[in-house]
């Protein structure tokens, strides 16, 4: 059974708590009238300041004494606080301070959404602001309107702008306070206008409605006299009238009538807020009470490596030999023309390693001619590793790559410290090293979403794969990535040992957590599997199609933890020696990687596969057709290279870190980034020294075909819990580690073994992979029989 990793009960207790801000019931009640009360008495205060201000200046220098009479309604404090907020702060708009204050209090007693009570008191602040200069603009004889404020910003707003710059800066304010807050366009104005003019007109019009009706019909001697007065205009306006009331009727009016209206509607479209699920509101209230969750969080003080870690060479940047470039460019043309091919033009492109010329040849040349002389070219040359790429995709040139004579290390240093790498946005980022173009060449791990890397003994194979991990652990935090390293050489990727608590991932109760025996490698691939069906049902039940979306849900608190869901690493297998692996135990290894590559990619488990050996009996159909990304060191055959690359190239490197990189399409050149292994045993010092977790990422048991559980327990081995565990199994029905480690507080282990004692006493059912075990007593009174009928 899989049995869930003790890590869960870890994310789900962050230890650093966080200081609780909430208020009680009483304390809202004392708070919330407190701030009501305050308002209230700030409101008196300043009423009173404009009745008694001009008496109270006296006082105001000789405030402390207790002498110093006062006629302020709230005495010596009122005087002191409406001095302070209206002469010398903001005048008349201080009064909205009183408004807030009691707003605030009305908030927290009735216990309304924060965030609303927040905004209330921007805007608020805004308008203060803005009224004083307004006050002051307006009223700057009388220094209570505006304030000392007001009248301040004012005066130099005038002494810059002067005037007319004030006022229009004042109209902008307003512009943009009522655009932002009442989400008021030009278009609405405008239509406000329309509509007050249609009412203005309509109301109009049947005012002389009521008027023409006695008119046109009998005639007092009154209406006569006005009629006779009013004659033409009035006549005019029944009969604007009268037409407008018989066009409903008439048909063509009527058409006119509703074409012209149809112009004029204007739709109006209410954006409705989403309705939010119970669940999002109280994800939103934890988020807004706690934040969002951070996975980093129990290792909070966790510093990334630095720079400095890494190695500067001298060697590095790349220097152009004019003469090289010469000689090389006359034997390309000379050779080229031996074989009547012309060339109109020619550049040529310097990298680390080789340097790219870039051929247009003469119209009418067959590309085929000149890819079947690169034998010949590279003899010409005298160069070992030509490679003629014709024509260059996208391009329409052919390329002859010639290696350097002196080369250049691509430090591990410079692509790290590359803009690129520092400000990808990528989940696994990698700095694999630099084009030919010297450009840093940086790979999206998550994306390929799993890499081939082959390459003959001695090519940097190693150096390529210690590439990527140094990548990764300067860019991911411990909680955020963990890696499985299996090496069955034993030598080159030991100094990771010493991580092993920071970003590892073992079997449970595997002492080494870099896997160098063959069958540990069988356990912990078809662990990854039940990993990988544990983690497809968590995204199952949160309905989340990839990790990526999952960890945003769980870190804004989407998904409850308390049912099995927990922050994601992601996973990077890393096996050096692939073709060792197949040899020693051939399909047991392949089944599982294959499931693994063909599935894994959604739910953050990724692949890295070294090999030297690139024959098809190692890189088999189901292997290479689940890896599209691939990376080829030098290979020593043409057969290897196709095997590896769907073409030859692999064969014509330089070596020492050269390589071909494909990811399905075109293939790059790229010279690898060097690490050498002093390097990285600074780095895995510099991570092991710090704080770590307390046990490397448990991934979860899986107990192979031999390792069946002895299930002879003796009744008087059973664990002290063995009855509640039994109790919890029985009521929940559900046979799972997990729910024991959650509801008795346990161990992983002692979880895992109690769940053995009950299999033995039978009361769960046997490990079913990625499913919880079958629990077989139906209630708690069958359990107690059967304990009973046990002891007899
Ligand atoms: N990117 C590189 N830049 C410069 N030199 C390199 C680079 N990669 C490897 N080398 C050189 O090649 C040597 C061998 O590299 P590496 O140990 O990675 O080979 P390998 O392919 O892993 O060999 P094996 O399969 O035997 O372990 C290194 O010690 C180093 O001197």
């Amino acid at each position: 059974m899989a049995k869930k990793k003790s890590k869960t009960t870890k994310a789900s207790k962050p230890k650093i708590k966080k200081p609780n801000f909430k208020l009680s019931s009483q304390q809202k009640l004392v708070l919330g009238s407190l701030l009501l009360i305050l308002g209230i008495l700030m409101c008196i205060a300043f009423i009173s300041f404009f009745f008694t201000g001009e008496a109270d200046q006296s006082s105001l220098s000789n405030f402390t004494s207790r002498e110093t009479e006062t006629k302020n309604w709230l005495s010596k404090s009122g005087a002191w606080l409406s001095d302070l907020f209206i002469q010398r702060g903001f005048g008349v708009a201080s009064f909205i301070f009183s408004g807030l204050l009691f707003i605030s209090g009305v908030y927290v007693l009735m216990d309304i959404a924060k965030a609303k009570l927040r905004q209330h008191w921007f805007w608020s602040i805004l308008i203060i602001i803005w009224l004083s200069v307004l006050f002051g603009f307006f009223g700057s004889k009388n220094d209570i309107l505006g304030g000392t404020i007001g009248f301040e910003i004012n005066d130099f707003l005038q002494d810059y702008i002067g005037k007319i710059g004030t006022s229009l800066l004042l109209l902008f304010g307003l512009i943009t306070y009522l655009a932002i807050r009442f989400k008021v366009t030009f278009q609405s104005i405008t239509k406000l206008f329309k509509s007050a003019k249609k009412d203005i007109n309509d109301e109009f019009s049947q005012a002389n409605e009521e008027f023409s009706v006695p008119l046109d019909n009998n005639l007092s001697e009154e209406a006569e006299a006005i009629k006779t007065a009013f004659d033409i205009p009035l006549k005019d306006k029944t009969q604007t009238i009268s037409e407008k009331k018989s066009e409903p009727k008439a048909e063509t009016p009527l058409e006119v009538k509703v074409a012209e209206e149809e112009e004029d509607i204007e739709i109006k479209i209410e954006k409705n807020a989403e309705e939010q699920s119970e669940t999002d509101n109280l994800a939103n209230k934890l988020v807004e009470d706690f934040g969002q969750f951070d996975p980093t969080l129990e290792l909070s003080n966790y510093q990334f490596p630095p720079l400095e870690l890494l190695k500067k060479y001298d060697t590095e940047g790349i220097t152009i030999n004019q003469a090289e470039l010469e000689e090389n460019k006359n034997k390309i043309v000379e050779t080229l023309s031996n074989y009547k091919i012309g060339i109109a033009s020619i550049k040529a492109t310097i990298g680390p390693t080789v340097t790219l010329y870039e051929i247009v040849p003469e119209a009418g040349i067959r590309i085929s001619k000149i890819k079947n002389l690169e034998d010949d070219i590279a003899l010409s040359l005298s160069a070992l590793g030509i490679r003629i790429i014709a024509p260059i995709p996208g391009k329409g040139t052919i390329g002859i790559e010639v290696p350097n004579k002196n080369s250049t290390i691509v430090s591990m240093r410079s692509v790290i410290a590359s803009k690129k790498f520092q400000t990808s946005e990528m989940q696994l980022p990698i700095a694999l090293g630099k084009t030919i173009s010297n450009e840093t060449f940086v790979v999206d791990l998550a994306k390929m979403p799993h890499l081939l890397m082959a390459g003959a003994t001695g090519q940097g194979k190693s150096v390529g794969l210690n590439a990527v991990l140094t990548s990764l652990l300067y860019k991911k935090h411990p909680a955020e990535v963990k890696f499985i390293l299996v090496d069955p050489k034993k030598v080159e990727l030991t100094l990771f040992n010493k991580i092993e608590r920071h970003y590892l991932a073992k079997l449970p109760d595997s002492e080494e957590a870099i896997i160098t025996d063959n069958t540990k490698v069988i356990n912990t691939l078809n662990s990854l599997c039940i990993e990988m069906d544990n983690r497809y049902e968590l995204l199952k039940n949160a309905l989340c199609r990839n990790i990526a979306e999952y960890n945003v849900k769980f870190k804004a608190r989407k998904l409850n933890p308390n049912d099995g869901h927990q922050f994601l690493p992601y996973i990077v297998l890393v096996v050096d020696e692939f073709a060792d692996l197949i040899m020693t135990a051939g399909k047991e290894v392949e089944t599982p990687i294959a499931r693994l590559a063909q599935l894994a990619r959604a739910i953050g488990i990724h692949l890295i596969i070294a090999t030297q050996r690139p024959s098809v009996n190692v890189i088999t159909g189901i292997i290479k057709a689940n890896f599209p990304a691939r990376i080829a060191f030098r290979v020593t055959s043409k057969i290897d290279s196709r095997t590896i690359l769907d073409g030859s190239g692999a064969d014509q490197l330089i070596g020492r870190g050269d390589m071909l990189y494909t990811s399905g399409n075109d293939i790059t050149r790229i010279q690898c980034a060097f690490v050498d292994t002093p390097e990285v045993e600074k780095i895995t010092e510099y991570i092991g020294s710090q704080k770590a977790y307390p046990d490397a990422y448990q991934l979860p048991e899986y107990f192979g075909e031999e390792s069946g559980t002895s299930l002879d327990i003796d009744i008087s081995d059973r664990d002290k819990l063995f009855k509640d565990a039994a109790i919890v199994i029985v009521t929940a029905q559900q046979g799972s580690a997990s729910l024991l480690q959650r509801k008795l507080k346990l161990g992983y282990n002692r979880a895992g073994r109690i769940i053995d004692q009950l299999e033995a006493a039978g009361i769960v059912g046997p490990f079913e992979g990625s499913k919880a075990r079958q629990v077989l007593i139906p209630d708690l009174a069958a359990l107690d029989q059967h304990i009973e009928n046990e002891s007899l």
